[in-house]
């Protein structure tokens, strides 16, 4: 799938985008979410980025860690996702960006803290998008990087392969949406296992990287750290 076809699945959904999760996931997204802030290491006064940033909900959970004296930027090339994104109100200002997280427009060593919520598996080059993060994180700092996984368990694969194709299409078809939806599960089977990131990421120059499995291993966490030698 092209950028600009990842593109155009997003400004679409962007409508029913947070709705949906919250109904598909009963809610659980902005747990893993949150999870997800706490392993990127942002603390009050962090300067922390949060990469395909969508709707902002993750950048938002950002922004109350880093707190008024932090700063957080969040980044999407989806115009209509950042466009809600800017709705919401929130205590700590973030800068919203509408870019490409393969070409960043920030310095080197720029950021304490780093996030990326379901964009890995959605970007068009995942090397690319890792060493682009690694270059913009300062020596030291850490991403958490949360995104599907396929669960090692025979059965849990066939779970998630049912939910998604007998509750979540069937559902996104009503609301007119069915090839955006019907995207999710080939995308998640050619989306690397947790060993195969983790390897992604040394490659990519970080120094240390862990794969955390989470939601019963339908879902993942990539923790890694650019070296404080870099
Ligand atoms: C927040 C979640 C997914 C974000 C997301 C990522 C994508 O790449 C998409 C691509 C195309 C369309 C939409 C998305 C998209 O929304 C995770 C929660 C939403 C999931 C659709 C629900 C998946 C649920 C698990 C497979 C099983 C959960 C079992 C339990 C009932 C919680
Ligand atoms: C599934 S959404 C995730 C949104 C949000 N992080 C969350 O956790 O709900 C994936 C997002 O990645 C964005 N995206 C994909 N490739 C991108 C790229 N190369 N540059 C910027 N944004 C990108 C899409 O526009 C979309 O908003």
């Amino acid at each position: 799938m092209t950028q600009t076809q990842v593109q155009d699945i997003f400004n679409r959904i962007a409508p029913v985008y947070d709705r949906l999760n919250d109904w598909f996931s009963l809610g659980q997204h902005r747990i893993w979410k949150q999870m997800t802030v706490q392993w990127s290491g942002a603390k009050p006064g962090s300067v922390a980025i949060d990469l395909c940033c969508g709707s902002g909900d993750l950048t938002r959970l950002l922004a109350r860690q880093v707190g008024p004296t932090g700063q957080v930027y969040g980044v999407d090339f989806s115009e209509n996702l950042l466009a809600i994104a800017k709705q919401h109100y929130t205590w700590t200002p973030i800068h919203w960006l509408e870019a490409n997280v393969l070409h960043l427009p920030f310095p080197d060593n720029t950021f304490h803290a780093a996030t990326m919520g379901y964009g890995l598996r959605n970007v068009s080059s995942i090397p690319q998008a890792l060493q682009e993060l690694h270059r913009i994180l300062q020596p030291g700092a850490t991403a958490a990087i949360l995104d599907f996984h396929r669960p090692s368990q025979p059965l849990l694969q066939q779970f998630q392969n049912w939910y998604l194709n007998q509750i979540v299409v069937p559902y996104a078809q009503q609301q007119g949406l069915t090839e955006e939806y019907a995207y999710i599960l080939p995308s998640l089977q050619r989306f690397p296992l947790g060993p195969q990131q983790v390897t992604l990421a040394y490659q990519a120059g970080f120094t240390h990287a862990v794969h955390y499995p989470i939601a019963s291993g339908m879902m993942g966490v990539l923790v890694t750290t650019k070296s404080v030698d870099s």
